[in-house]
């Protein structure tokens, strides 16, 4: 590309800083329309459970990234808060796919998504 970018992270900085501006996921389609697949396109912004994270994957993030929920966790219990989080995303990925269907990662794609 362009500027020899490794990868490209679609955020808003968690919805923290610039009032008004849109949602991450509602720019997400369109920055993975334009990166088509060069570079691996990471989302972060509002993830708080599997169902989000099935949404950004299957809109064409390659991977997502988690600010505060750990840090609830960090906060709650230590290591073992974190940890806890993080099985719960895991468990609740799992669970969130299985009842869509889906049996892979690489299967979560734009058309099992509905728009409201
Ligand atoms: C208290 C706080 C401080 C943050 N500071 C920075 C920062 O200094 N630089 C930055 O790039 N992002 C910063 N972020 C944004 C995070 O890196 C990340 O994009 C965001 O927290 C992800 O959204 P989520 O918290 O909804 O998961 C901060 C987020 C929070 C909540």
């Amino acid at each position: 590309m362009e500027y020899e970018l490794d990868g490209i992270i679609v955020s808003n900085h968690g919805g923290r800083q610039l009032d008004g501006c849109i949602s991450s996921i509602a720019a997400l389609p369109a920055v993975v329309n334009e990166v088509g697949g060069r570079i691996p396109v990471l989302f972060d912004s509002g993830i708080r459970k599997g169902t989000d994270v099935v949404k950004a994957l299957a809109l064409g993030a390659d991977a997502v990234l988690l600010g505060r929920p750990y840090v609830y966790g960090l906060a709650i219990n230590g290591k073992e808060g974190v940890q806890e989080v993080l099985d719960n995303f895991i468990y609740d990925l799992d669970a969130t796919m299985a009842t869509a269907g889906v049996d892979a990662v690489s299967a979560l794609t734009r058309d099992i998504l509905v728009r409201k």
